[in-house]
């Protein structure tokens, strides 16, 4: 099958270091609900792996989480595409889970939920973490230069790391 996963602040949204606390405050990037559109339209699987540690921190309440996906969803079907399964990681930094990234729970979940293998799959995000996630389960890492991917790249990515504007182009490239 073929499986794209992407990180969601930051790649298919807008990011905020005050983080995305309401569905007011989600806001799709220009060209990135298209993009899902078409690689759905296409016959690609879109999948979503995302950290959402503002659920720990008690800045927003799962049913917004919940509204802002449904949201998506609606976006998405408006323009005849779907979106896969969205997995998310509610807790904090110090919890110790297995689904916050750079821990590649969220994407083996998902690997479970198709029964697909993750090597090669590509795992776009925005941030280290999500490289570092996509490489521990050697899938192929992917980064957008929209959200933090500017900042990511500044800092240095791992070599195999692939780089592109936004999810746009990534879309271009694939279909
Ligand atoms: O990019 P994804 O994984 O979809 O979601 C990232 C968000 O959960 C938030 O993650 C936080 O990191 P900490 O969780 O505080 O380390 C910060 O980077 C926020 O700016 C950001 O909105
Ligand atoms: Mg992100
Ligand atoms: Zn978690």
């Amino acid at each position: 099958m073929k499986l794209l996963i992407l990180d969601r602040d930051g790649v298919i949204n807008h990011d905020s270091d005050a983080y995305i606390k309401s569905l007011e405050e989600w806001i799709p990037i220009p060209g990135s609900i298209e993009a899902i559109a078409q690689l759905s339209k296409a016959g690609w699987t879109v999948a979503v792996a995302t950290n959402q540690s503002g659920i720990a921190r008690g800045y927003y309440p799962l049913s917004t989480l919940e509204a802002m996906h449904a949201r998506l969803r609606e976006l998405v079907a408006e323009q005849g595409g779907e979106v896969g399964h969205i997995v998310y990681c509610p807790h904090g930094p110090d919890e110790g889970c297995e689904c916050r990234k750079p821990k590649p729970g969220m994407l083996r979940a998902i690997a479970e939920y198709y029964q697909v293998d993750l090597r090669g799959v590509w795992f776009v995000g925005d941030s280290t973490g999500d490289l570092e996630a996509a490489l521990a389960v050697g899938a192929q890492p992917v980064l957008v230069k929209t959200g933090k991917g500017e900042k990511t790249l500044k800092k240095g990515i791992p070599e195999k790391t692939l780089i592109f504007d936004d999810l746009a182009a990534i879309a271009r490239e694939l279909i």
